[in-house]
């Protein structure tokens, strides 16, 4: 048998162990069916289709020759026990890029290109379209903030002046109003990003600088704006913030602007998705460098959900014109798609790295001044460093919604600190925040029932309003009381950290389930029985629902004997028969995953035994961050918090190596 056999059949005994998906055997035999296939390049493309399912968009071989062990998550055995298959290795990162490149499936960034699948740039292997994502964010990205408008910059500060609470010029005793600063920002360029944890003002800012495009604009009916985000929840959410926003303001504005009627005239916000023309049964979107969206001014909220495939589809969508404005907290998870896109172009932003000329804009347009610009000294360093994308980069820092101890827990794993994050569960003088371990899962059932001390109701509260249901023939009252239903499903809201086992997701519906017929609390005729939530787990645009949509199952108003599943969309409600979905699962618990982009008032959050691979602390910092009033940490075993909070993920990715090239093209020489 030669080496890549033997080397093939070491990847199916990795498959059947559950260290390799099925795809990274199956695509290391492609690639040998393309040519001649080196032992180590059959063992590069396994490892690569691997990572790529755990969210990286790349190998990095400095990374796989300083610790393959480290990299895979494997056990020195199990990597040995291929080393014995591959025989010898490429010592270095040098040494693999020579055996990689030698090899005809591969493409070195620069060299003669033949199609080929797999694209080695500098010490990185890529599949190509990943690569093709990469290079076209980083390019679009940074060609984008580079290219700076004209503006009037004492016109802007009039505008924010009015728009924003008067505060002190220059920088307050809590720094500088960063919202100010992000409005400035923005509207001198064709791409800006405004980041920040829960309740930062992203949207009260956003709406803001919406009215200010419109006070700037010659003729601000014209403007063509579309909102945008990764889920139809989290659109509906940004435009009812927006059109909060902007209302607050008409009386602010009187009648230097005809703001209300300009609000109107906004339109819903939509899916990426279906802003880009995504069609069932093909990858092909409608709209794309051939065909671009006609819009003027772009808005895309929860940015970090926004993968690498769809960050690069709506920058290649985009004129260059076109002014994108992306909003997210750079903290969060990324989506579970390959890319960690927002997190990699956020990567100056805590540190605020402006040039000068950057900080002498900010203070003209809206008079605050810059933590950076104060350090003069630094002004020489931050220049050299500063690129284009990080001037167009602001971070708000100040939560208006978020202190007490749900911001401090939060805060103290962001920061990595499992002590503190730990302190903080423990305190007990204010029940916004508690902390079951060692928790068996009849502990669990419990709060999902009824809640706890200091934070009662759970599942109970929303089921017990099934039997209010108001008597038939009266449409208005039957869509009234199914929103009373849906809001109060929405209070509370178990998420997990993982999908299998007692701790994860599918164990934890069934067990609850069980418990609730048992309490009397559901009747379970069928699939389709009353009360039964239930998240959608595909787009179906025939239907018109999408992944993540949440509903609850309910009689049909017309006919008794059947069932629809109602969906609160804004604060309308929509919906569907129930036998048209075709793909739901039960939602009394769900993934933190899918929780991204809502709140609810008590999150009970649960932790398996052990944190492996995925249980890392931008997933608990996206858990905590969900709860508004109180927040539950469950886990089967203390330690398991602290394995979490202290493990960051990182995935790898060439965006910030791409960014930093193309910066250093801008530098004066
Ligand atoms: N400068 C401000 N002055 C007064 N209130 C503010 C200010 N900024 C934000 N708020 C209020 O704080 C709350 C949170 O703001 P907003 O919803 O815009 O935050 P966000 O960052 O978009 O939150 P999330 O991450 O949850 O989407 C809102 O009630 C908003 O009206």
């Amino acid at each position: 048998m030669t080496q890549v056999n033997a080397l093939l059949e070491g990847f199916d005994n990795l498959v059947e162990a559950g260290l390799l998906r099925r795809l990274g055997a199956a695509f290391a035999r492609f690639i040998t069916s393309l040519g001649p296939t080196p032992a180590p390049l059959a063992l590069a493309c396994a490892l690569l289709s691997e990572l790529e399912g755990r969210g990286h968009s790349c190998l990095k071989l400095d990374e796989l020759a300083a610790d393959p062990c480290a990299l895979m998550g494997w056990t020195r055995e199990q990597w040995d026990a291929l080393l014995d298959r591959s025989g010898p290795l490429p010592p270095d990162a040098g040494a693999w890029c020579t055996a990689l490149a030698a090899c005809e499936q591969v493409w070195v960034v620069g060299a003669e290109e033949h199609r080929q699948p797999l694209v080695l740039d500098c010490d990185r292997l890529y599949l190509r379209r990943y690569w093709r994502n990469e290079t076209l964010v980083a390019r679009q990205a940074a060609s984008r903030a580079t290219r700076l408008r004209e503006v009037d910059a004492a016109r802007v500060r009039q505008w924010l002046d009015l728009l924003f609470d008067a505060g002190q010029p220059g920088m307050q005793a809590d720094g500088p109003d960063w919202q100010k600063i992000a409005c400035a920002i923005a509207v001198r360029s064709s791409f800006s990003i405004i980041t920040g944890g829960p309740g930062t003002g992203k949207t009260y800012t956003v709406a803001r600088l919406l009215a200010l495009l419109f006070a700037l604009a010659e003729e601000p009916e014209r403007l063509r704006i579309a909102l945008a985000a990764p889920t139809g929840k989290a659109a509906a959410r940004l435009k009812q913030s927006i059109d909060d926003a902007l209302g607050g303001l008409v009386a602010r504005v009187g009648t230097a602007l005809p703001l209300a009627g300009l609000a109107a005239r906004l339109p819903a916000a939509g899916t990426l998705h279906s802003l880009l023309g995504a069609r069932p049964d093909t990858r092909a979107l409608r709209h794309h460098a051939g065909n671009p969206l006609e819009v003027d001014v772009l808005i895309v909220d929860e940015a970090s959900m926004v993968h690498l495939e769809m960050m690069a589809a709506l920058l290649d969508a985009l004129p260059p014109t076109t002014m994108l404005i992306l909003l997210g907290d750079k903290d969060q998870l990324a989506s579970v798609e390959a890319g960690a896109v927002l997190g990699d172009l956020c990567f100056d932003a805590q540190a605020g790295r402006y040039t000068p000329a950057s900080a002498q804009y900010v203070l003209a347009a809206s008079g605050q001044i810059t933590p950076a610009a104060i350090a003069g000294t630094l002004a020489a360093t931050i220049a050299a460093s500063g690129d284009a994308l990080a001037q167009q980069t602001v971070m708000l820092r100040k939560s208006r919604r978020f202190g007490g101890p749900i911001g401090a827990l939060a805060t103290a794993v962001n920061d990595g600190d499992a002590l503190a994050a730990a302190a903080c569960l423990r305190a007990r003088e204010d029940a916004a925040l508690r902390w079951l371990e060692p928790a068996r899962q009849t502990d669990l059932l419990g709060l999902a029932i009824d809640g706890r001390a200091g934070a009662e109701g759970g599942y109970r509260a929303y089921l017990a309003l099934l039997r209010q249901m108001p008597p038939a023939g009266d449409a208005a009252a039957y869509e009234a009381w199914v929103k009373t239903v849906l809001l109060a499903f929405d209070t509370f809201r178990i998420l997990c950290a993982v999908r299998e086992g007692e701790w994860g997701v599918a164990g934890i519906n069934q067990a609850i389930e069980q418990r609730l017929e048992r309490e009397g609390l559901i009747r379970r005729r069928g699939e389709w029985y009353t009360g039964r939530p239930v998240m959608v787990t595909r787009n179906d645009h025939g239907v018109g629902v999408f992944n993540g949509d949440i509903g609850i199952v309910l009689p049909d108003l017309a006919r008794a004997d059947s069932q629809r599943v109602y969906f609160l969309n804004g604060d309308a409600v929509r919906s569907v028969l129930a036998t048209r979905l075709a793909a739901v699962e039960t939602a009394y618990a769900m993934t933190v995953h899918k929780s991204q982009g809502s709140e609810f008032r008590h999150v009970a959050m649960v932790l398996p035994h052990e944190a492996g691979q995925v249980v890392a602390r931008e997933l608990v910092y996206t858990g905590i961050t969900r709860a508004r009033e109180f927040f539950t940490l469950v886990t089967p075993a203390v330690a398991v918090l602290e394995a979490a909070v202290v493990r960051k993920t990182q995935r790898a990715s060439g965006l910030r190596v791409l960014l930093g090239e193309l910066a250093e093209k801008q530098q004066p020489a």
